[in-house]
């Protein structure tokens, strides 16, 4: 059934004939003029590879860690509130699918399946995001609720203290519950696997959230709940908070900014990400892979520098690499997967980026994803023009041994939590 998929893009085309318009939308869609949402695919595109040639490229391996966790290539599922709408029992469907993959999955605290229904159906711990309430009383219990699954990393969102606006998801009159529109109705008749599974399921709603924080039982609009329920005093002591009481690995997601980086390494997190939700928040904001570079330059040899936004194949992992990404998260990229055929969708969508990101790789005369760096871009960014240049002019002064290979500037290697432990 997916044999005639050869991209990320055919996974979108199947998801949005098979998911309810109002829950597509809301994956398809940025905040306001979706600018930003446009920006984080089209400036992917403007980045060059260079392409090299005869380099023994037999032997690859894109295996890496993140926060010294083995993962069988660079990439872990982003955090994705009401997944469990995209396809019946989503949230399982995508963790099994990442743990068969061997890359992380990360559970929002907006899913559909609960924490401890996601622990029930899994072998290998996943992690959990957090967003944090007014009530710090229901964030310390999801914490909480978090530690006692074994969840193995907390994702600490920071770009979401208030819901940006999104027309589509006014429009569609997306609520929890959804709205019961003729419109909405007409529109499920057409989708009749999606029904039939949802029917099969008693995981219809929020989870995590359902009978804890006040106020759910009335959540006439998801954007009015948020509002009524997010912390918009969220600031950077309450990030301490936080990680006195959550004593594993936490990383620090949303960060766009160098001072921000700057502040997030200072107050000790395993890792940041690099990200603007995917262009759903500050429309307006820039590209996050035109962010990465200045960011891992201010901050990458202190803390571990991960990056999501506008990821849709496997070239697009390996550019974020090049730019001195230790990691990567797809948000999109297995949604679509996931309303397109559920967890065979998933490992599709995961399948695809590795052979894609395999490919580049070795047609960049790479063997190894630890080496890739800005080396393997036609134009690096400025600050890697300077490093790149002094490199070469020390070079100059103590000629190095002759070599088969072509000599090329190392990768900027990242500081790993491990060796930061140790
Ligand atoms: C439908 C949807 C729901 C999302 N929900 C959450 C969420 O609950 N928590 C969170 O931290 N980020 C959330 N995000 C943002 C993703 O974690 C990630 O940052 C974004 O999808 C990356 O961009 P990409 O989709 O272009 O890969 C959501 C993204 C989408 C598309
Ligand atoms: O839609 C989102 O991007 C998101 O993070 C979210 C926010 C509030 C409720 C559900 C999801």
């Amino acid at each position: 059934m997916l044999d005639k998929v050869t991209d990320i893009n055919d996974l979108q085309k199947r998801a949005r004939r098979r998911v309810p318009r109002m829950f597509y939308d809301y994956a398809d869609s940025g905040s306001w003029s979706e600018g930003t949402y446009r920006d984080n695919t089209d400036a992917f595109s403007r980045i060059k590879l260079r392409q090299r040639v005869a380099v023994d490229i037999d032997n690859r391996s894109v295996r890496t860690q993140m926060i010294g966790q083995d993962v069988s290539m660079p990439v872990a599922l982003a955090p994705v509130g009401m997944t469990g709408m995209q396809h019946p029992d989503g949230e399982i469907a995508a963790a099994r699918a990442a743990e068969k993959f061997g890359v992380p999955f990360t559970l929002s605290t907006m899913s559909v399946c609960s924490i401890e229904t996601v622990a029930q159906a899994t072998t290998k711990p996943f992690w959990f995001q957090l967003y944090v309430m007014r009530d710090r009383e229901f964030a310390e219990a999801l914490i909480n609720r978090a530690k006692a699954a074994k969840c193995s990393a907390l994702v600490l969102t920071l770009d979401l203290q208030i819901l940006a606006q999104r027309h589509k998801d006014i429009k569609n009159g997306l609520s929890a519950p959804p709205k019961p529109t003729l419109a909405n109705i007409l529109n499920l008749a057409f989708k009749p696997q999606w029904c039939f599974g949802m029917l099969g399921t008693t995981n219809r709603s929020f989870g995590n959230v359902v009978g804890h924080a006040k106020g759910v039982s009335d959540m006439s609009s998801l954007s009015e709940w948020t509002h009524e329920q997010f912390d918009p005093t969220l600031n950077w002591e309450s990030i301490a908070w936080i990680k006195k009481r959550w004593d594993g690995p936490l990383i620090l997601k949303g960060i766009n900014d160098v001072e921000d980086a700057r502040i997030a390494a200072d107050i000790g997190a395993d890792a940041i990400i690099v990200s603007n939700h995917g262009g759903r928040q500050l429309d307006g904001a820039a590209a996050s892979i035109d962010m990465l570079a200045p960011i891992v330059d201010a901050v990458g040899d202190r803390i571990e520098v991960h990056f999501d936004s506008g990821i849709r194949s496997g070239q697009d992992i390996f550019k974020a690499i090049a730019l001195g990404a230790k990691s990567t998260y797809i948000g999109r990229a297995f949604i679509y997967g996931l309303g397109a055929a559920g967890e065979a969708g998933v490992t599709k969508a995961l399948d695809i980026l590795h052979k894609e990101l395999d490919l580049t790789m070795a047609l960049c005369g790479e063997t190894d994803i630890a080496n890739v760096g800005h080396h393997n871009l036609l134009n690096p960014p400025s600050t890697a023009r300077k490093t790149l240049q002094a490199k070469s002019a020390t070079k100059r002064k103590t000629p190095a041994k002759p070599k088969a290979t072509a000599a090329r500037p190392t990768s900027r290697k990242q500081t790993s939590a491990k060796s930061r432990a140790s």
